[in-house]
């Protein structure tokens, strides 16, 4: 079985990390070129929640030579525009492009690659990168009932979904749901509420849950995520650690109460993690914010939905990146008070 993981920054090389340690043979690709001598010369090296080295191959896209059974897709979207077409002649019929990006990025893979070669999956785990041959564990995942919830675009349960699953299980518990696209909204929960305010005030997880109003814009960003996803004809599942998005219906301050509540347990366990947003806006580089609080945007307004919140974080994190605004909690100016329906709740 020829696999890679293609695009090995925070993400990436945890994963490879893993499924080399459990002796799996993994091409690591990535333009970075120093992280990929390092990675040859010193293995991969993995920090934080957990401490080991592990000998790896690592190329740049330009020194593909394969063709490859499954490749995991792992660069941000923002580079998928360049990096598929170099991806397909390391492709055959019989190929599997599995995209573990964040947002919904089947779609575009499938344009590139074929819907019959896309399948694709959310991440419930998080990482940062530290250096050349260096990525962070940041979240505590012994708590996680599984690490990945991937599928194929129609629901079904293939034998190639279940081999892409038997390999993931070598880093942890891959569930392979019928219904991938709940499980993407289910994510976006994660990334367009915590990760949204994360980029737009430049500030770790544990920040924005201290802050009553950040915290509170993380709940109506979550409100505007699960009515937009029951009006695509999604039901939300369950979020991290079995949560019921119940309360993200918002329907009284007992309910919006219960929701930040909600909120502050979940982020308890990854108090310093930054969303790779903000990672990015860090580096100077272009993030993923218009496929994610974009993709919720773009669904309001196909529906009719207004979505004052994630279209601020789109405003917000857009103008960083073009130096407009700088990486600070200040930015919680743009969000208009007249849009918070609730008294702020007052973290005990
Ligand atoms: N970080 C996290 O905690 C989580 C991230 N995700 C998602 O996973 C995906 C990856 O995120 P993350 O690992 O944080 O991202 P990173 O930016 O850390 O890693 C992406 C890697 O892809 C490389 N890359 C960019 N363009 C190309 C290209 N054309 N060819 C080859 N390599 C390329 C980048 O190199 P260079 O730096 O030189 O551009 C970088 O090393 C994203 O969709 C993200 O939303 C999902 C769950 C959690
Ligand atoms: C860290 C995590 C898991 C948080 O939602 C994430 O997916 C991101 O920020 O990209």
């Amino acid at each position: 079985m020829r696999i890679a993981i293609l695009g090995c920054g925070a993400m990436g090389t945890v994963l490879g990390a893993y499924l080399a340690k459990n002796g799996c043979s993994v091409d690591f690709i990535d333009n970075y070129e120093e992280h990929v001598k390092v990675l040859n010369e010193k293995g991969a090296h993995i920090i934080g929640k957990v401490d080991f080295t592990v000998p790896v191959k690592a190329i740049t896209p330009n020194q593909m030579e394969d063709i490859y059974d499954i490749v995991f897709l792992f660069t941000k979207q923002t580079a998928n525009e360049v990096i598929l077409p170099q991806l397909l002649p390391h492709l055959d019929e019989n190929s599997t492009v599995c995209t573990l990006q964040n947002g919904v990025p089947e779609p575009f893979v499938a344009k590139y690659v074929g819907e019959n070669r896309t399948v694709g999956g959310a991440v419930l785990w998080s990482a940062t990168f530290s250096a050349p041959g260096v990525s962070e564990l940041t979240q505590d995942v012994s708590n996680l009932d599984h690490f990945f919830e991937i599928g194929e675009i129609n629901g079904k349960i293939t034998d190639r979904i279940q081999k892409v699953a038997e390999i993931l299980n070598l880093m942890g518990k891959a569930s392979v749901s019928t219904n991938l696209m709940a499980s993407r909204w289910g994510k976006l929960v994660n990334n367009a509420c915590v990760s949204g305010m994360s980029a737009a005030c430049g500030c770790t997880f544990g920040e924005v849950m201290q802050n009553d109003k950040a915290r509170a814009c993380v709940s109506y960003l979550g409100h505007e995520v699960k009515v937009c996803c029951e009006a695509a004809g999604y039901e939300l599942p369950p979020l991290v650690l079995g949560l019921s998005p119940d309360s993200l219906s918002l329907k009284d301050q007992e309910q919006f109460n219960e929701n930040q509540q909600m909120f502050t347990y979940m982020y308890s366990f990854a108090p310093n993690a930054k969303a790779s947003m903000l990672q990015d806006l860090e580096k100077g580089k272009i993030t993923e914010v218009k496929m994610i609080n974009g993709y919720v945007s773009e669904i309001g307004k196909k529906y009719g939905i207004p979505t004052p919140f994630n279209d601020t974080v789109i405003e917000i994190v857009k103008k960083i990146e073009k130096k407009e605004l700088p990486l600070s909690m200040s930015n919680l100016k743009y969000f208009n008070d007249d849009w918070f329906t609730y008294d702020m709740y007052k973290a005990k």
